[in-house]
């Protein structure tokens, strides 16, 4: 392999162009793999990618869509020989695959997001990638108590609050502690807050689901805890930018970075605003906050006991009750600085967006 201007490695001639569905000549450093493609998020990434005339493979333990230009893989990443096809002559890999952040199942947490992580990063070195951007979380420093303008250098979370929390952490120690400019294997990490946006599958499903069955009448605390809401399309932008950013001269290179959309907003006023959007009632009446943390603590605590015999899933889970009451809000000062990230949309926009999107969640629908 040769080096460009940038010393970035450069596949051999013969693969510097390709035929990808309608759109030819792309550059092999614009060939990339999106691990968790079929997601939330990685949906919206490859949507962007194929717009700004990047080549795009999928690897996703399932396959949601398909989009003419798209190449899909399918398996478990913990499996290497899997995923080793999905990786030859790519430059660059997003890993932004995760088991979903509600499932209480310490065992696939740990087996996904590190051992799972640990073979992304031998798979990606062994076919040759030269630049890996994980999508981590800002819960990584998050234990449940206030964060305000939080910068990147906060430590990480002593006491997670939740498997989901405690394995990001993992996996984000593990991938930038991977970087290497020596061997031209750079890594940087993006750390969203609050994702929401067309088709995201928590969010507003779970806080329709709860307005639905009545339970969303309370306010917890006296909401005027601030929080970071982000629109998925600024993430995508953070990430784009991140892994075009990523160069061994680069500041960003094994290093964290915020992205949000840099307008917190209190909890229940982003709450209400999405549920009035769909006709439904914005939450009116308080509960005291430690009553209801200490509420959701003890049913966690019964649902654990009780697992052999019989199975709920509460709703108000002590880490949903602790985002809702707390103030937890991000600096992307960093961000701004080192890759120039300003959001592409702002809150309202992204809001309206959000709503529009969900006909089917409507009140009455
Ligand atoms: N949604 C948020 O608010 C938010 C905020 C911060 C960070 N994140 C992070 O962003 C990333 C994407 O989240 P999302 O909301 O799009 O979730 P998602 O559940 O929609 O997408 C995750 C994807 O990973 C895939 N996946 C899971 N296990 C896999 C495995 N073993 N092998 C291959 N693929 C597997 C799933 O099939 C899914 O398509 C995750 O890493 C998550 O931790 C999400
Ligand atoms: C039942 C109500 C009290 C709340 C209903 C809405 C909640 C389902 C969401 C409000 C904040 C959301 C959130 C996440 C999941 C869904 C909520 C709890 C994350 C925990 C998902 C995983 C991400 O990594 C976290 C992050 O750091 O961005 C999210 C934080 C916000």
């Amino acid at each position: 392999q040769r080096e460009d201007e940038q010393g970035e490695k450069t596949a051999p001639p013969s693969h510097q162009l390709s035929f990808i569905g309608a759109r030819c000549c792309v550059q092999s450093n614009k060939r990339c793999t999106v691990i968790g493609g079929s997601g939330f998020l990685g949906r919206h990434l490859v949507e962007k990618l194929l717009e700004r005339g990047y080549s795009v493979s999928v690897f996703d333990i399932r396959q949601s869509y398909e989009l003419p230009g798209v190449t899909f893989y399918q398996g478990d990443l913990c499996d290497k020989r899997t995923l080793l096809p999905a990786l030859q002559d790519v430059s660059l890999v997003f890993h932004c695959a995760s088991p979903a952040p509600g499932s209480d199942n310490r065992e696939l947490f740990e087996r996904v997001n590190i051992l799972g992580t640990r073979t992304v990063i031998e798979a990606c070195v062994e076919a040759g990638v030269q630049k890996l951007v994980l999508t981590s979380s800002a819960s990584v420093v998050f234990e449940g108590t206030d964060i305000k303008n939080g910068r990147e250098d906060l430590p990480y979370a002593k006491k997670p609050i939740d498997y989901y929390t405690q394995t990001k952490i993992e996996q984000e120690k593990l991938v930038l502690a991977a970087c290497d400019t020596e061997k031209n294997f750079l890594t940087v990490a993006i750390r969203p807050h609050g994702i929401f946006g067309p088709r995201d599958p928590q969010l507003v499903p779970i806080l329709v689901d709860t307005a639905r069955r009545g339970k969303m009448k309370f306010i917890i605390g006296d909401g005027t805890n601030l929080v970071d809401f982000t629109f998925v399309e600024n993430v995508v932008h953070g990430h784009i930018l991140a892994a075009e950013h990523l160069r061994p001269s680069s500041p960003i290179c094994g290093k964290p970075y915020h992205i949000t959309n840099d307008e917190p907003v209190r909890f229940w006023d982003f709450m209400s605003e999405v549920l009035m959007g769909l006709g439904y009632a914005a939450p009116r009446y308080h509960l005291p906050y430690t009553l209801v943390y200490g509420l959701a603590l003890l049913l966690w605590l019964l649902a654990l006991v009780l697992r052999p015999l019989v199975s709920f899933k509460p709703t108000f889970t002590p880490m949903r009750v602790a985002l809702a009451g707390t103030h937890h809000y991000y600096s992307c000062e960093r961000a701004k600085q080192d890759m120039g990230y300003k959001p592409v949309i702002g809150l309202k926009e992204g809001i309206t967006l959000t709503v529009q999107s969900y006909p089917h969640l409507r009140r009455g629908a």
